[in-house]
């Protein structure tokens, strides 16, 4: 039945396309601009581009079903069969875009971080009634295609363990159903899947279980045991990896290797290879080269653990740690980067080619230990931690905000980010193509301010905000002011959906050389009389959505970038600025995958936002946000911000969220508006969200405010959605006069 395991491989590459190819198909398609065969052709041309390149860098174990529409986790609900019946169509890519998208009158499902990156999958709804039922169409389809072209590869499909602690249970389900309870069901759907594509002559399949590396009870490693106890006793069967990724198997390693897989894989950057003894027998897919960040790899360190895994468990292959799913594409594109750093840099093409090469080098190396390395270990680093002396308590702050600020009951406000217009991203374009000038390009972005300025006063806001146009992306246009950092042109990777960003490179020490936004906040502010909110994102989140240089602990780091924010935090406040937000939507990612190190992590996240806002009078109003994350895991830490607001997203999960941060004991704003639908929410709607809020935040806390920023909605829509929400607190603030009366 087994092949041997090819000497290299790659658990995934990026899909997006090399100039965003399948972003800009996509869109075109879902606005009705071009036939869905011109999308396939796309989508067929980005895998036919990827296996030839992965071929042609001496890659020998080619990865498929790695591409996909908008997001792996989805693919694998439609691939068991797991679609909620309100969104099935005839057409099955119809189907499948409703799921990701919504579809008229039905939200979308929902979308979370992947683990600790910045990727976002679809949230699949699992029930006691959810009938699963094989559809291989995707895979074999991909398997066949590569061969068309003369090469034979490897299906990658969400393990069953994975998708199912990954799923949500479906509305209506019984209360302590969980979707791992439908586990026994779900792996027949993937033993009929094994046996079609052995039929079809495929040797290997990887399943990937990266929900294995955070802590896991006794019954979820049971249903390991169970799961691939099952797959790797079916007879007709290609042999199967299951690859672990982002941290160490810890537990499950054992299992695993009780099991009769006949591949793992380990991730030897973020994990170590402790236990690995217990895999002789099997291959190990040894992940040494990372998969998420962007350095070169240390050939001698990797090959001294590539000697060590095999010396311990027998046959090894070289890897990536994980998929290039979260790298850019080649660096040599990046011709405008400092020829020294670009030198050290890797992307996913550069990082397959160092795969090929630790392979070759491995084969060639007949010995053991490499003489002078040994495994290795971190180094240790001076701790460097400012104790942020704490801002005046609470109520005395809020005390001096409110003569300050003169707010009415319920004040309503935004995220921050107004839509960011086709014409200001061309623009934007043309200034870095050098075909417009810095002048032409900044009276572009003074004349958006005047007009977001304009549209909020018209439409009553009470606190108001410039809107964001001359930023790119909330931290790349912090990263292009702050040294210490580059920015790439074409390092695009891919966030969600259709959706991608450029994540910065913090190479060195950090440093603000000149105030960043005050500018823009003061011009906003000389436009009203109305308090114009200063926008900021916190040092956690710059450094989260960044590429970050591993030579010191990261909360070194963040300190670094802690303290640009702080200045700028005073600058913004000499300016007379008297409201500031600054933005941690990313707290939570950073969030450690093993609870024994989340304490730690939190604390100093926490300190780090503190020593960036401690610096404020107690006059002037700290606003903190945070979304795409579930916020209830980390009330604590959100409290220890001590931000005087908060908002957070709320509109589509509202009981639990609302249950979860209610007794809150600042300012709060819970989303109110969706902005990652187009559906425009009616007044009536906002009331009734707003008069739920009212049962467990007091009025005088209670803030209005959307979910997130609006730079991804239409100005039709967000027009119409504030003028609701507007009007949702005026009737809502009267009926609070009116029940005091
Ligand atoms: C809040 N979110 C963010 C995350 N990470 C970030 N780094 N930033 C975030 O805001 N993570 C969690 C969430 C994820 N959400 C989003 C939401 C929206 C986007 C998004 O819209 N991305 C844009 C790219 C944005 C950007 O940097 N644009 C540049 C480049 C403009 C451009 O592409 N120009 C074109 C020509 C113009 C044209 O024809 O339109 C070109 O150069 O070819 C800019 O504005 O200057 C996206 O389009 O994907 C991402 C994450
Ligand atoms: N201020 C940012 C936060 C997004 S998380 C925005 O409004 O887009
Ligand atoms: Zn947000």
């Amino acid at each position: 039945m087994t092949s041997s395991f090819p000497a290299s491989t790659a658990l995934g590459y990026p899909r997006i396309g090399p100039d965003r190819e399948l972003k800009r198909a996509l869109e075109s398609y879902w606005e009705g601009r071009s036939s869905r065969a011109g999308l396939e052709e796309t989508a067929r041309r980005v895998r036919e581009d990827t296996w030839r390149r992965l071929a042609a860098l001496g890659l020998e174990g080619l990865p498929s079903n790695t591409f996909s529409y908008y997001d792996q986790v989805l693919d694998t609900a439609v691939l068991l069969g797991a679609v909620p019946a309100r969104y099935r169509h005839d057409d099955d890519l119809t189907t499948y875009f409703a799921m990701a998208r919504g579809a008229e009158g039905i939200a979308p499902l929902r979308m979370t971080k992947w683990f600790d990156t910045n990727y976002h999958y679809i949230v699949p709804e699992i029930g006691p009634d959810t009938v699963f039922s094989l559809d291989a169409a995707k895979p074999l389809a991909e398997v066949r295609e590569a061969r068309a072209l003369g090469l034979e590869t490897r299906p990658v499909v969400v393990g069953p363990v994975t998708f199912l602690l990954l799923s949500q249970a479906a509305p209506g389900s019984p209360d302590g159903f969980a979707p791992l309870d439908r586990l026994d069901d779900a792996v027949e759907v993937y033993a009929r899947l094994l046996a079609e594509l052995a039929a079809e002559g495929v040797g290997w399949v990887q399943l990937d279980e990266p929900a294995l590396v955070a802590d896991r009870t006794a019954a979820e490693l049971a249903a390991v045991e169970a799961a691939y106890g099952r797959l790797g006793r079916l007879e007709n069967r290609p042999a199967l990896l299951v690859a672990s990724y982002f941290g160490d198997l810890g537990d499950a390693l054992p299992v695993l290797a009780g099991t009769p897989v006949e591949a793992v894989g380990l991730d030897l950057v973020r994990g170590t290879a402790h236990g690995v003894e217990a895999l002789a027998g099997k291959t190990v897919v040894a992940g040494v080269v990372s998969g998420r960040d962007v350095w070169r790899t240390d050939r001698d360190r990797a090959l001294a653990m590539l000697l060590a895994v095999r010396e311990r468990a027998g046959r090894v292959v070289v890897s990536t740690s994980c998929s290039l799913l979260h790298v850019p594409y080649d660096v040599e594109r990046e011709t405008g980067l400092d020829p020294a750093l670009r030198e050290r840099l890797a992307f996913a093409e550069q990082k397959v080619a160092e795969v090929a090469d630790l392979a070759a080098l491995l084969a060639a190396t007949p010995g053991r230990h490499l003489p002078g390395h040994s495994a290795p270990e971190d180094r240790p680093h001076p701790s460097r931690v400012r104790a942020a002396e704490g801002r005046a308590p609470y109520a005395v702050r809020a005390a001096a905000q409110a003569e300050h600020l003169k707010l009415p009951l319920l004040p309503v406000t935004t995220i921050g980010s107004f839509p960011q217009t086709g014409e200001l991203r061309r623009a934007r374009a043309a200034l870095a193509a050098g075909e417009i000038g810095e002048a032409a390009y900044e009276s572009m972005v003074r004349a958006e301010i005047e007009q977001v300025i304009a549209l909020q006063e018209r439409l009553g806001l009470d606190v108001l905000v410039h809107g964001e146009p001359e930023r790119n992306d909330m931290v790349q246009y912090f990263a292009e002011h702050l040294d210490g950092f580059a920015v790439t042109r074409h390092g695009w990777v891919q966030s969600y959906g259709s959706r991608c960003t450029r994540p910065p490179i913090l190479h060195g020490d950090v440093r603000r050389a000149e105030p960043i936004t005050v500018r823009w906040a003061e011009y906003a502010q000389s436009l009203t009389s109305k308090p114009v909110k200063g926008m900021l994102t916190g040092p956690v989140t710059i450094v989260a959505w960044s590429f970050v240089r591993d030579d010191l602990p990261l909360r070194e780091v963040v300190f670094q970038v802690a303290d640009a924010v702080r200045e700028e935090v005073g600058d913004l406040e000499e300016a007379g600025i008297r409201v500031i937000q600054v933005d941690e939507p990313a707290l939570r990612e950073l969030v450690p995958l093993r609870r024994a190190e989340q304490a730690a992590y939190l604390e100093w996240a926490v300190e780090a936002y503190r020593w960036a806002t401690s610096g404020a009078s107690e006059h002037t109003q700290i606003h903190t946000h945070l979304c795409y994350s579930d916020a209830d895991e980390i009330l604590a830490a959100i409290d220890a911000l001590d931000a005087d607001v908060t908002s957070i997203e709320s509109a589509r999960s509202r009981g639990r969220v609302l249950g979860a941060v209610g007794a809150f004991p600042r300012g709060l704003g819970p989303g109110v508006y969706d902005i990652h639908s187009p559906r425009v929410p009616g007044a009536d709607e906002v009331e009734h969200l707003l008069t739920e809020a009212l049962r467990t935040v007091p009025a005088e806390r209670l803030w209005v405010n959307p979910d997130c920023g609006l730079k991804t909605r239409s100005y039709e829509q967000v027009e119409a959605a504030l003028a609701n929400v507007v009007e949702a607190a005026a009737r809502v603030r009267e009926r609070l006069f009116r029940d005091v009366r």
